[in-house]
């Protein structure tokens, strides 16, 4: 576990540019260490701005996208083609425009692999540990205003479940109600997470999980999610505005 560091920008833009700049580097000097970087993504509204940013500026770094291993840190539950899905906003943002290797792509199953979202938890865990995956290099997250992570909703019982990879959400208060989440025993095996953050509506929740004493994880999600060996707040002006 690692001691929070908080580093504000601007604005959004500003904010995108640099964790996009910061992505390619972690993922150039984990390779050049000899590393095939695991990365973890989310979805959200700022995030999908730092990923157009990480394809703008892929071609002028020396990340080599074939090995490289993307997995997702929460999922909505629909249909492959359902423009909600994290995964196909991640694929049309960037991952389309890079050459990864398809098969180190591992998208959260939709409607159309997995008979139940339960099931398709199941089969994530699965599929992680398949692949020895789990100690992402990067692991991004996006925050809700309520200070929700990956699909861990305040309140909700899948914060308890510590004795799987991944787990099934249904009745998210965001919609839509049906998703898959990382548990936070898997969130927490990253080198590095790194909270992305913007927007005003975001500051509350950004200062309570900063808070010393941290609040209780089922008022605050996210501040149950370290980096094993650094964590960072990426913010913008406004979202690090009650720090
Ligand atoms: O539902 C979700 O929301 C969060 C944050 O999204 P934002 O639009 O408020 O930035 C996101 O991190 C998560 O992956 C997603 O499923």
């Amino acid at each position: 576990m690692s001691a929070a560091l908080v580093e504000v920008h601007e604005g959004p833009e500003a904010l995108a540019t640099a964790v996009a700049g910061e992505l390619l580097s972690r993922i150039e000097d984990a390779q050049a260490d000899g590393r095939e970087p695991h990365i973890g993504l989310t979805g959200g509204t700022i995030a999908r701005r730092i990923h157009a940013e990480v394809a703008r500026l892929s071609p002028d770094s020396d990340v080599d996208w074939s090995r490289v291993v993307v997995w997702w840190g929460d999922e909505r539950f629909v249909a492959p083609d359902d423009p909600d899905r994290n995964a196909g906003q991640a694929r049309s943002d960037f991952l389309d425009a890079v050459p990864v290797d398809p098969g180190k792509v591992h998208p959260m199953p939709s409607t159309a692999d997995a008979s139940s979202a339960e099931q398709g938890a199941a089969d994530y865990g699965d599929a992680m540990r398949a692949d020895g995956a789990g100690e992402f290099e990067v692991l991004m997250l996006g925050v809700g205003p309520d200070g929700h992570v990956a699909s861990l909703f305040p309140g909700h019982a899948a914060l308890d479940v510590d004795d799987r990879i991944a787990v099934r959400v249904h009745d998210s208060p965001k919609p839509p109600p049906e998703r898959i989440s990382l548990t936070l025993a898997a969130l927490n095996r990253s080198r590095s997470v790194w909270f992305l953050v913007s927007g005003e509506e975001k500051a509350d929740a950004v200062a309570r999980a900063l808070a010393e004493p941290p609040p209780d994880l089922h008022d605050i999600p996210a501040a149950g999610v370290s980096g094993l060996e650094e964590t960072i707040w990426f913010l913008d002006r406004p979202a690090a505005s009650r720090l």
